[in-house]
């Protein structure tokens, strides 16, 4: 089959994990007879730099017409002065809005050959750990009315509004029940609503969501005790609902369990099989172009992209067994060790894993 992907390379380390992300795919695509083809497209501070603009039409149109989306990573300070509304990180939510991608899957497995990498006790993380956040990409305080205002006696004042519909928090939430019907069958629901009125309608469209489910329990948790137990005791949670906001941030401290967030995909999707794949991570600007930057997490969402997307199984799975593989023969990249001399680069961690396939 031929597989057309539009490429985000973006800024910082986002062309250096996505080439080796496209060299897996390569391989796997010499394995298994698929064809992958790969349209690059600017879009974030090197598009302001190309042609001026965070998010030329011409890459939402080409982005629209292929079969799904893989981007590295955008922004950095050399952008830190562009106006708000241009920013790098713009074209990141003008794509993730124009694409329709309201379900962001994060994923935060602990590999079993890298607890030693992770800050928690090996009793807490033990036995492995599993847990998915699923984070609403395209509403919330991202995309609610923002500007500038008078604060009277404050001096100049700016807000940006938290706003859900009960459609958007409906069928984010029937995402996450689908994904724990296929896990371990918990949701837990993540919100604030002893403070937010959206938080409060989020609890209730959620639990109503939920009696569709009989056979998956629902645990609902305010946002500060969530991060506080997700380092506390972990195990308890399988598959995590929230807002685009908390899900942000939980997904960050989500990826500290497994050991690094250079080990964290995602998968940001449409209705039907559309979708936009990306590292949990940023252009991490205080690495690029050292050679330090771990690949893994694009490497990961390559595969999800393979298994999403496109439905070929067996060849994700190939992609998985081949970063175990990497890791079992222990290699490590600096993130993984501490920055230990014998740390792999990113090109080499590519070139190992695509080996392995
Ligand atoms: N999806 C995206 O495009 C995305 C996501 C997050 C942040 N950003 C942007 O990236 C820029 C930098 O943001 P930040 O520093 O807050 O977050 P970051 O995720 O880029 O970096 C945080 C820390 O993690 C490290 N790190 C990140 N990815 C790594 C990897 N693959 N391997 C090894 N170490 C890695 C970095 O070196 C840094 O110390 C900002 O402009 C931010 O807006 C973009
Ligand atoms: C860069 C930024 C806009 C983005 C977000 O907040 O969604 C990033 O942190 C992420 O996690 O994908
Ligand atoms: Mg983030």
């Amino acid at each position: 089959m031929n597989y057309n992907i539009a490429v985000v390379r973006g800024d910082g380390i986002g062309p250096e994990v996505v080439a080796e992300t496209i060299k897996v795919l390569e391989k796997v695509g010499q394995k298994f007879g698929h064809s992958f083809h790969f349209t690059d497209v600017p879009a974030g501070g090197a598009a302001i730099d190309a042609v001026g603009e965070c998010l030329p039409a011409e890459t939402v149109r080409i982005a629209k017409s292929s079969d799904a989306v893989l981007l590295g990573a955008v922004g950095g300070p050399k952008w830190d002065n562009v106006p708000g509304d241009q920013r790098p990180e713009r074209a990141l939510l003008g794509l993730r809005k124009e694409l329709g991608l309201f379900a962001n899957l994060r994923p935060a497995m602990v590999f079993d050959q890298l607890a030693d990498a992770s800050p928690l006790k090996p009793e807490i993380i033990s036995g492995g750990l599993d847990i998915v956040v699923v984070r609403e990409l395209t509403g919330g305080i991202y995309f609610g009315e923002k500007g500038h205002k008078d604060g009277g006696d404050m001096g100049p004042a700016a807000y940006d509004v938290e706003q859900y519909a009960k459609g958007e928090v409906r069928r984010i939430a029937k995402v996450a029940f689908d994904m724990a019907m296929k896990r371990s069958r918990k949701v837990t629901s993540v919100d604030k609503s002893n403070v937010l009125e959206s938080s409060r309608l989020w609890r209730r469209v959620v639990a109503e969501v939920a009696e569709d489910y009989p056979g998956v329990e629902l645990d609902n948790l305010y946002v500060d005790n969530a991060a506080m137990q997700l380092v506390r005791n972990p195990r308890q949670f399988d598959v995590i609902v929230t807002s685009n906001m908390f899900g942000d941030i939980l997904s960050d401290e989500a990826s500290q369990i497994t050991g690094s967030i250079g080990m964290l995909p995602s998968a940001s999707l449409a209705d039907g099989n559309f979708g936009m794949y990306e590292p949990v991570h940023g252009s991490a600007p205080d690495i690029a172009g050292t050679g330090q930057a771990n690949p893994i997490a694009t490497i990961l969402s390559g595969a999800m992209m393979l298994r999403y997307t496109f439905g070929l199984g067996e060849e994700a799975k190939s992609i998985e067994d081949a970063v175990n593989r990497f890791l079992s023969d222990g290699y490590r990249t600096a993130d993984l060790c501490g920055g230990a001399p014998e740390a792999v680069t990113t090109t080499q961690c590519g070139d190992l894993i695509a080996a392995n396939i």
